[in-house]
């Protein structure tokens, strides 16, 4: 039966769509052709309506030309987002708007890439207004709509809110130039994220206090100004020459008070985003996002470092954490007091973990935030007078130089081994760049001394800096080039492809493991790279244009110069 119905179906012609049925779906581009007189003479329908159709009516005669069409309305390439720059604008000798280079170049020089993340690349300058060095943020696309913009102007207003505090990353100024946002902050050392993995492998809870009450001091300004962060995370704070912590990148940085985005239950719906998810609370899956969601991102970030862990992206680990199941095999080295703080902040409710205030009034916090404080101010107060005795010993060197040129005798002068004056004012002002901007902390070491041949990490460390760089989809921070306007040669996604290999670890129900990334890369390749960036930037830097000579040649030209 069934196959006599199959085979007459078979048979039966299936029905071809007409032409007016594929017109009832998809419509025609509608043009406007012009009928000829011609046509219409021909055509059988010669109602005044269609003659009407063909020929428009002349538009009424003006005068002259609207002023909107004589003088075109510019779209300002550059426009200032902060209070800052409206209230202090840029000298008209560094800017001139009337020239082509952008409001960026004619104000910075461009010391090289730092990193980039999901937003954009981060950028070390030097002012052109006051020659310090700072870091610009830039948008890696142009706003795509206007929401993005509006998001994008948001982030940069809240930033300058929330500064100064001496625990979130200072915020200078930002602009909009062509389609895209600038952020000019301070200039930081690197980031914990780099700064963590740069210890030495293994437990470190006594920098896990300091961090934890460098950070608990940065949300409590957010929180009692009715922010939440909801992208904390060690990537996220920058570490200063004092060792200091900033929390930074306000991208997700959401307000409290704002009408449409509370709840009766004083929790935020719309317009909030979730951050990284390993960091991320539980409740932010149920659209509930409030001061808690931070605390719990930074139990987490404070158990990553503190047992120098992997975080997981998902999975059991993933679950365990959120339902308030610390990694024993992890935390068990840690004192009772780190660990009863770290089970507090990850419980899985957001009501029964303790506000920032409730945490910073522990006794054991109290003494900890208090030591912080006296140790960073001892710190940045030596490292003060340290670049104070640099300027002075640079200073010195100049007034040396120029005693050097204008007093020896005349004939000393052109001695074959010292390069031009101008080649050594150069190197001269890059070592100084170097001295003022870095005062000798491990950081810097990280950031501009990197050296390729060592790649000394445990093997436990590098899989965990593997995995991490695996993991970490967003910032890529990259070492400095130190030459002016230089940038620093940029990672392909194809040369961090090449030559790669990712581990991944078994899972276990009571550990927490890192994700396998098909795009990762291994330290040592990072290493190396960095490295090779280094001396790559090192062999561009300007050579002294002169030439070795012998002894001879010297003594002839000396004797024909003293010749009458
Ligand atoms: N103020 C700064 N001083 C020094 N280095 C910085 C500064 N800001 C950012 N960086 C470096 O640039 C890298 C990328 O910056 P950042 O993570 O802020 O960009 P992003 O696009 O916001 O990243 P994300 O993907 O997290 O949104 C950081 O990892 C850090 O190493």
């Amino acid at each position: 039966m069934s196959v006599a119905v199959e085979s007459s179906m078979s048979r039966a012609s299936l029905p071809i769509p007409t032409f007016s049925q594929a017109e009832q779906s998809f419509s025609l581009k509608k043009r406007h052709v012009p009928l000829s007189l011609s046509s219409l003479s021909n055509s059988s329908d010669s109602s005044p309506l269609r003659l009407s159709y063909s020929m428009p009516p002349l538009p009424p005669s003006k005068g002259c030309p609207p002023l909107s069409r004589v003088f075109h309305p510019r779209p300002s390439p550059w426009t200032p987002l902060s209070g800052s720059l409206k209230k202090l604008p840029c000298p008209k000798s560094v800017y001139d708007p009337s020239k082509q280079q952008s409001f960026f170049s004619q104000c910075f020089t461009n010391l090289g890439l730092l990193g980039r993340g999901s937003f954009g690349e981060v950028f070390k300058v030097q002012s052109n207004v006051d020659g310090r060095l700072y870091a610009v943020k830039c948008s890696a696309h142009r706003f795509r709509g206007n929401s993005e913009r509006t998001r994008s102007v948001r982030e940069a207003r809240n930033h300058e809110r929330l500064c100064p505090h001496p625990h979130i990353l200072d915020f200078v100024a930002a602009w909009e130039e062509c389609g895209r946002l600038y952020i000019q902050t301070e200039l930081c050392s690197t980031s914990l994220l780099l700064h963590a993995e740069n210890q030495p492998p293994g437990p470190d809870e006594a920098a896990a206090w300091t961090y934890l009450c460098d950070l608990l001091s940065a949300l409590q300004h957010l929180h009692s100004n009715g922010f939440v962060h909801l992208d904390m995370k060690p990537a996220n704070v920058l570490v200063t020459d004092s060792g200091r912590l900033k929390l930074g990148d306000f991208g997700l940085l959401l307000q409290l008070k704002h009408k449409s985005t509370t709840t009766s239950e004083g929790n935020v719906k719309e317009d909030a985003q979730e951050g990284d998810p390993r960091y991320m609370a539980p409740e932010l899956l149920r659209g509930q996002y409030g001061p808690a969601a931070d605390v719990f991102s930074l139990g987490v970030s404070i158990l990553e470092l503190a047992c120098n862990m992997e975080v997981p992206n998902g999975g059991d680990g993933w679950q365990q954490l959120r339902q308030g199941c610390l990694p024993s095999e992890f935390t068990n080295g840690l004192s009772l007091e780190l660990q009863t703080v770290l089970s507090m902040m990850l419980a899985p409710e957001p009501s029964e973990r303790p506000t920032v205030s409730e945490l910073l009034a522990l006794r054991f916090i109290r003494k900890r935030m208090w030591k912080r404080r006296v140790y960073l101010m001892v710190a940045e107060t030596v490292l003060r007078l340290v670049s104070l005795c640099q300027q002075v010993v640079c200073f010195g060197c100049r007034l040396l130089s120029s005693l050097h040129v204008s007093f020896l005798p005349q004939w000393t002068k052109p001695v074959p081994c010292t390069p031009p004056r101008d080649s050594w004012d150069r190197d001269l002002t890059l070592s100084l760049s170097v001295m003022h901007s870095h005062s000798g902390s491990p950081e810097d070491d990280v950031v501009f001394v990197l050296d390729p041949t060592k790649p000394e990490l445990s093997p436990t460390f590098s899989h965990r800096v593997k995995s991490r760089l695996c993991v970490d989809s967003t910032s890529t921070p990259l070492p400095v080039s130190l030459t002016n306007g230089h940038r620093s040669p940029v990672h392909t996604p194809s040369s961090i492809h090449s030559n790669t290999t990712c581990h991944t670890l078994t899972p276990s129900a009571s550990s927490v493991h890192s994700e396998l990334h098909p795009d990762g890369m291994s330290d040592s390749s990072t290493r190396r790279r960095r490295g090779s960036n280094w001396v790559r930037a090192d062999e561009d830097l300007p050579r002294a244009s002169f030439e070795p000579k012998n002894l001879l040649s010297l003594f002839e030209e000396t004797t024909v110069e003293g010749q009458p």
